[in-house]
């Protein structure tokens, strides 16, 4: 080994411990914040907090982009007094992150019903023009976001959905409690615990070892195709789903499997995407296509599915009335699913 090499392997090494022992102590801290109410409560004098009304993020427009800003305890003081609203409304925001520096990140939802005001709702147009931004469906804004935002966001939004639908015990119909951080609701009644929930989905880029399957459901955008995605089922293991969902949707079975990655993702109520890739049954690839689901399905060759990869919206009806073939954006985890897919394909035909 060259000393060069030997000084960049413990620059290297030297980098990653550094980041893992940011990482670790991160976690630590985020982990105390949950389990320790009044520590969390010391946090959001120096944290920050993401703002929603009714789930809708509040967001300010920036070259093409969307940027969600967030405001300091203080702020939101002065923003709830000069709307009329108690300042312990505060306590209905959730935990959902924090900085390297260890500042807490936090999330509040001005719009949803509170224990904590008379009215529930307060009046979205003066606070828009007060906070200089608007409050967007996330649906809409998600893609216009940059990464970390999106991912903030996702999870601020699936928590505070969370929280609004569970406020009472299912058991004895009494008011839940949640804890400063909202990592759970707890009965004071008989003290179960609810912890927020998220659903399993699989979703799997089938493919016949040359051509993959795509799909599209009336509600996608006009010319937009899918890899194949549907919810677990209760009891079954995700290999099971895969098999389950390939057959229910596109009459195939599946032969084998491999895992991809996942991703979190706030549609419709917060759920876990686990991302795989599958190849059918050599021979066995006549598609038949459940329209109870989808609105169609159909085989996609290496070249049509990169040329996708790289076009560019607005995708708007063409000449013949038709949309052109395009794919979900960077962001979902489909992207990057069908992308592997491609790079893969192309390194297969490399010659040895
Ligand atoms: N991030 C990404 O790249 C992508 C994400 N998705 C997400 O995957 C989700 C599932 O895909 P679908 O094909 O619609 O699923 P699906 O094929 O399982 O069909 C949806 C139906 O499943 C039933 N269902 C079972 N459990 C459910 C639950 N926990 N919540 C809601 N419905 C449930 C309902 O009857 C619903 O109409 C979609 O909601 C979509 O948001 C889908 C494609 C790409
Ligand atoms: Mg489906």
């Amino acid at each position: 080994m060259s000393l060069y090499c030997g000084i960049a392997c413990r620059r290297k090494f030297f980098w990653c411990y550094r980041l893992l022992s940011t990482y670790v102590t991160k976690t630590r801290y985020l982990f105390e914040l949950k389990e320790d109410d009044d520590a969390c409560k010391k946090a959001q004098q120096t944290g920050a907090f993401y703002l929603f009304h009714s789930l809708a993020p509040l967001l300010q427009t920036s070259a093409h982009q969307y940027l969600a800003p967030r405001h300091s305890l203080l702020e939101l003081e002065r923003l709830l007094g000069k709307f009329g609203q108690d300042a312990q409304r505060i306590e209905d925001s959730v935990l959902i992150g924090c900085s390297e520096q260890q500042e807490a990140w936090f999330a509040l939802d001005l719009g949803l019903d509170s224990s904590f005001s008379i009215s529930a709702s307060l009046h979205k147009p003066e606070m828009e023009t007060e906070l200089k931004g608007s409050f967007i469906e996330l649906r809409k804004a998600l893609f216009q976001l940059n990464a970390r935002d999106a991912s903030l966001l996702s999870t601020a939004q699936a928590l505070l959905r969370w929280h609004d639908a569970h406020q009472f015990c299912s058991r004895s119909g009494q008011p839940t409690k949640k804890n400063m951080a909202g990592s759970k609701r707890v009965c004071p009644s008989n003290n179960i615990i609810y912890y927020p929930q998220m659903a399993p989905v699989v979703i799997t880029l089938v493919s016949d070892g040359t051509r993959c399957l795509l799909a599209r459901q009336s509600s996608f955008p006009k010319g937009m195709y899918s890899a194949l995605a549907g919810f677990c089922d209760i009891g079954e293991s995700v290999e099971e789903t895969i098999r389950r969902e390939v057959a229910e949707e596109v009459g195939l079975e599946v032969e084998s499997l491999q895992y991809y990655a996942s991703q979190h993702w706030p549609f419709p109520s917060g759920s876990l995407m686990i991302a795989c890739h599958a190849t059918v049954k050599p021979g066995q690839t006549e598609i038949q296509v459940n329209l109870r689901e989808l609105e169609t399905a159909a085989w996609f060759s290496h070249d049509e599915v990169a040329t996708a990869l790289k076009r560019k919206g607005p995708y708007t009806q063409q000449q013949n009335g038709t949309f052109p073939f395009w794919l979900p954006p960077k962001l979902a985890i489909s992207h990057q699913l069908i992308k592997e897919w491609v790079e893969k394909q192309i390194c297969s035909s490399l010659p040895a």
